[in-house]
């Protein structure tokens, strides 16, 4: 393995940072020398997310988000020698590897590694792949996981916010338990893909803390007891079994590349590989954010908000807080919005006339470029709409997967590029909703820094700045989440001491790149009030019209119109057909 004393910060070493993100996996080549990204290359997942039908096989409900594993070491086999190849470095040049994932992005295996769905007899079971983080099926278990921890008093639950998110590991385990038993049998582990990766690289078994932390409620050395998992459903008890290995901190070297690792990189053996994070909380190094009050939103498909330090501190509705989760040393915080690009794009590809279309490509501009251009010409208000942003759930800070989008203020005269508009700028007082919720609880955010696909918006970015009334600063790199990867990389050969000096030398930043305009400030304010109204209205639980989303979400499933009525008729499909044939149609 590459020692830390055999390495160092040098014009002819490297490090490589691979982020896999919702739709792609990319490398980053980084020179340490300057810190200068020479290369990278992405590769889309063959199978991309399965959210219709498995490959040849059966339909999925609504609601589920799945991938197939093989996709990920496809990444590595592709875009780790082609980085190389672009910029002529040569593997011994490597000194470290690391990764990142989105999360809670799971899949159950055997002991020894193998995912059930690499199994005979296995290839059409849902159950058997990976659930990626959007993944929003486990609604109900989410519900009942969270009941039982309230009625037992669990400590840890404050942590989360008062509330487990279903993105999460223990819902999804749950959903996979009740919905196929022999599945949850089979599965001896039930591991995150980051670490997964990790461990095909090395040959190694671990659990990184910071999805230990977030996403599998592991806190103060300990997940959640056999009695409580067994308060939920008995068979059930044994689930924290499934998340067994060696916890491993951020940056740590978790070993060097085995050989089946380096033949699946072209890398050296014995390249050190960093222990395993996720693409949000990996980012936060990457723009400096290593101080209190520096909110990072991670912009893309989703958005996270990571933030360190500020000690430790309960805040209603987030979506954790973990001690080292994101730097060593530090309490580190996460909220987030389940859909942000998701929804921009499910108004691009369903409800834009295709005279729209046409004048995007005469302009020869996507169509998001397009409407927002359009978008930017209105004043604040001017459409006279107001959305509401939870077309993929809500996860801060009501935590519920089963509220919906909505829209008031339609007019006949209303254009696409308004109702796009009033899309962006739901996100935004979605955004405002988690920044005010940390300050009242006592962890004021001072600096707003916004990484991801998103950034390159820039009528998007002064949007954020103007809704929250705060400078917003870019990352400086179309790769962050990658260029964090590699930092941690550096740290885990050794070139480092500690992130914080990895981030010293490499962090990429444009500070205060948008400031707030004064002069639309009392409309956004105005605007955000009656957000606000809505927010409560439709989102909490003694808002006058919370019933109104979970009836319809209830009716769209094929259930009653009340919680206990029979259903109006049989679904297309359900979890219990699954169970029964492992397919949905
Ligand atoms: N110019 C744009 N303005 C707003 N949204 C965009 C724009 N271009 C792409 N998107 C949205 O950004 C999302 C992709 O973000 P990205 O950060 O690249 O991916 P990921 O979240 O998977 O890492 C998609 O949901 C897409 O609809
Ligand atoms: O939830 C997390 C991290 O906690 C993310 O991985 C998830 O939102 C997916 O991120 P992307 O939108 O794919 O960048």
């Amino acid at each position: 393995m590459t020692r830390p004393s055999d390495v160092r910060e040098g014009a002819d070493t490297y490090v490589i940072g691979v982020d896999y993100g919702t739709l792609s996996g990319r490398a980053l080549l980084v020179r340490l020398g300057d810190g200068a990204e020479v290369a990278s290359s992405v590769l889309d997942y063959p199978h991309g997310v399965m959210s219709r039908e498995l490959p040849g096989g059966p339909v999925l409900l609504p609601e589920w988000a799945l991938q197939h594993p093989q996709d990920y070491l496809d990444v590595l086999r592709h875009t780790v020698p082609a980085v190389l190849a672009q910029a002529g470095v040569r593997p011994e040049q490597v000194v470290g590897l690391g990764i990142d994932f989105t999360a809670c992005t799971v899949l159950p295996t055997r002991a020894d590694g193998t995912p059930l769905c690499f199994l005979p007899g296995w290839e059409r079971r849902p159950h058997a792949y990976v659930k990626l983080w959007k993944h929003h099926a486990a609604q109900p278990q989410a519900d009942r996981l969270n009941a039982a921890a309230r009625e037992r008093g669990e400590g840890w639950l404050a942590r989360y916010g008062g509330l487990l998110s279903s993105e999460w590991a223990l819902a999804k385990g749950l959903h996979l338990l009740e919905e196929d038993p022999d599945a949850y049998a089979a599965a001896e582990r039930f591991i995150e893909a980051a670490d997964w990766v990790v461990w095909q690289l090395t040959g190694r078994e671990t659990r990184n803390v910071c999805t230990a932390g977030y996403k599998a409620a592991y806190q103060d050395g300990a997940y959640p007891s056999r009695e409580y998992f067994a308060s939920v459903n008995p068979a059930f008890a044994d689930f924290a079994d499934k998340l067994r290995g060696p916890l491993v901190a951020l940056g740590e070297c978790v070993g060097g590349l085995s050989t089946a690792g380096a033949a699946l990189t072209g890398l050296l053996s014995g390249t050190a590989v960093a222990a395993a994070n996720v693409d949000a909380h990996v980012t936060a190094p990457a723009v400096g954010a290593v101080g209190a009050g520096q909110l990072v939103a991670i912009m893309g498909t989703s958005t996270c908000h990571v933030m360190t330090g500020g000690g430790l501190k309960d805040v209603p509705g987030m979506c954790g807080v973990v001690q080292d989760g994101i730097l060593p040393g530090h309490y580190g915080y996460e909220a987030g919005q389940s859909g942000v690009g998701d929804i921009f794009a499910w108004f691009v590809n369903n409800a834009v006339p295709a005279s729209v279309r046409a004048d995007a490509d005469a302009a020869g501009v996507d169509l998001h470029t397009h409407l927002s251009t359009l978008a930017a010409g209105l004043r604040p208000g001017e459409s006279g709409l107001l959305a509401l942003d939870w077309l993929g759930g809500n996860r801060s800070v009501l935590v519920d997967a089963d509220l919906t989008g909505l829209v008031v203020g339609l007019h006949l005269h209303t254009r696409p590029e308004e109702i796009y508009r009033a899309l962006l700028e739901a996100t935004a007082f979605g955004t405002r909703v988690i920044v005010e919720n940390f300050g009242v609880a006592g962890v004021p955010v001072h600096e707003f820094i916004a990484a991801g696909g998103l950034v390159k918006n820039a009528f998007l970015m002064q949007l954020y700045a103007d809704v929250l009334n705060l400078p917003v600063s870019v990352a400086d790199t179309a790769q962050a989440p990658a260029l964090g990867s590699a930092m941690h990389a550096a740290v885990a050969a050794g070139v480092y001491p500690d992130i914080g000096a990895a981030a010293a030398h490499l962090a990429r930043v444009k500070k205060a790149a948008y400031r707030p305009n004064p002069e639309t400030r009392a409309a956004y304010d105005a605007l955000y009030a009656e957000y606000l109204r809505l927010h409560d209205a439709f989102g909490r639980a003694d808002g006058p019209l919370f019933s109104t989303m979970k009836t319809l979400g209830r009716l769209r499933r094929g259930g009653g119109p009340t919680e206990d009525a029979t259903p109006a008729e049989a679904p297309d499909a359900t979890p219990a057909e699954a169970t029964d044939a492992g397919v949905l149609a």
